[in-house]
């Protein structure tokens, strides 16, 4: 494997919650530990991206935010990475296409908050995101609906894996998704921003 990237085998289940992470916080760690629980997976990596596409404000500098997540999410189970800025990719897709050419056998799910969810449809190629990769969606305070309304939650309904069966998906094959209802936890990294809680 090439240097800085994580390891992993063959046959393992992983999940990916990509974000800007500017900054980490505990919601971040909490919908963690809650998708490893409930979604049947091995391992969680936090892909640090290097800038959402659709946000027109670039996150604060990379570094900083590597080294905040580090601090923020300390479990033998979970790997905070730069991979995305390795591979040089900042769309999902590219960088789904990139994972799986280079850990053949590993099952990737992607894993999102409500918000993301409602969102999904404006992703580039998120038909091939939903086709190819099992996703993973977590409450999120005040987006529950939305996200169960969105365009990409009708195109995929057929799709759905119902909450008490949330173990399966991640072995199921794409298109698969599910939506936990999860204690919530009311952070958000533009909340810290604003209070000037951050860099
Ligand atoms: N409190 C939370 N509950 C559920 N999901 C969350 C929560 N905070 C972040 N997420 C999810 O974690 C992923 C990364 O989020 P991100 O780094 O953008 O943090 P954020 O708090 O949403 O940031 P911002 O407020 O700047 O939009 C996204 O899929 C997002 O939906
Ligand atoms: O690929 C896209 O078009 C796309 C559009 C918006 C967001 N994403 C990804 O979604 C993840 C969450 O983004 P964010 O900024 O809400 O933390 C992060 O990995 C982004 O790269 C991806």
């Amino acid at each position: 494997m090439r240097q800085g990237f994580p390891k992993a085998r063959a046959g393992e289940v992983i999940g990916l919650l990509g974000g800007s992470f500017d900054p980490a916080h505990q919601g971040h760690a909490h919908i963690t530990r809650e998708a490893l629980k409930r979604f049947g997976l091995d391992r969680i990596w936090w892909l640090v991206s290097p800038g959402n596409p659709l946000k027109p404000q670039g996150p604060a500098p990379l570094d900083t935010r590597m080294a905040r997540a580090k601090a923020i999410m300390q479990h033998p189970r979970v790997i905070i990475t730069d991979v995305e800025t390795r591979l040089g990719t900042r769309y999902t897709a590219a960088t789904l296409d990139q994972l799986s050419a280079l850990y053949p056998g590993v099952h990737f799910v992607w894993l999102m908050g409500a918000d993301n969810l409602a969102q999904f449809h404006k992703w580039q190629r998120w038909r091939d995101i939903a086709s190819t990769t099992p996703l993973g969606v977590l409450a999120r305070p005040g987006d529950r609906i939305p996200a169960r309304m969105s365009p990409a939650a009708a195109v995929f309904g057929r799709a759905r894996i119902p909450s008490r069966a949330s173990q399966l998906l991640g072995r199921a094959a794409a298109p698969a998704w599910c939506f936990v209802n999860v204690p919530m936890v009311e952070q958000s990294s533009s909340a810290i921003r604003s209070r000037g809680g951050w860099v």
